[in-house]
């Protein structure tokens, strides 16, 4: 199936972080692919990406990236596709990365998710596509009811903590 999303990261040592957006993506059947370009390394590549990726079919790029993270910002510029932007931690707990990312000038916006919040951007990637796609409109709501029965049962669960005493 052609993909859906199209994850591209700044390099392959985002990828132990990216890792949870295909998990979480390959978990609902939602049909992605992932490379790694660089604006900084890699621009041709990237302009060329950013330039093709709707004609091929892909509705949402996440894009990751530590550092000075261009890269996010740079494929906004060239497509019209709506792109989420993943700050990579790094020596600076991924402030910097974040605040490259979302710091976007006016016209170039990037939806930008917490630092290594790949998880994050994968669900949000689906939510926007679920609005054209009833299929994975039912993916969305079925991961989110299930993240409620979870809460439901630990805060079960924890009424049933004999000794729990509230410490607040
Ligand atoms: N921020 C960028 C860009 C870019 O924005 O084009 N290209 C690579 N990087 C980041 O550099 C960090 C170190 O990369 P290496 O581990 O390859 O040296 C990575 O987190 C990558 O996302």
């Amino acid at each position: 199936m052609k993909p859906l999303v199209s994850i591209i990261m700044g390099s392959t040592s985002d990828l132990p972080v990216m890792e949870k957006a295909c998990k979480w993506l390959e978990e609902q059947e939602i049909p992605f692919e992932m490379n790694a370009l660089s604006a900084h390394r890699t621009p041709d590549a990237v302009e060329q990406f950013a330039k093709g990726a709707k004609a091929r079919g892909v509705k949402v790029i996440i894009a990751a990236a530590g550092m000075a993270a261009a890269l996010p910002g740079v494929i906004a510029a060239s497509t019209p596709l709506p792109v989420i932007g993943v700050p990579i931690k790094g020596m600076l707990d991924g402030l910097d990365a974040m605040l490259s990312i979302i710091q976007m000038p006016p016209g170039i916006p990037v939806a930008t998710v917490g630092v290594n919040g790949a998880q994050n951007a994968a669900i949000l990637a689906a939510e926007m596509i679920a609005l054209g796609d009833e299929a994975i409109a039912a993916k969305v709501d079925a991961w989110k009811a299930s993240l409620g029965k979870k809460i439901e049962k630990a805060n079960k669960d924890l009424a049933e903590i004999k000794d729990y005493k509230f410490k607040c």
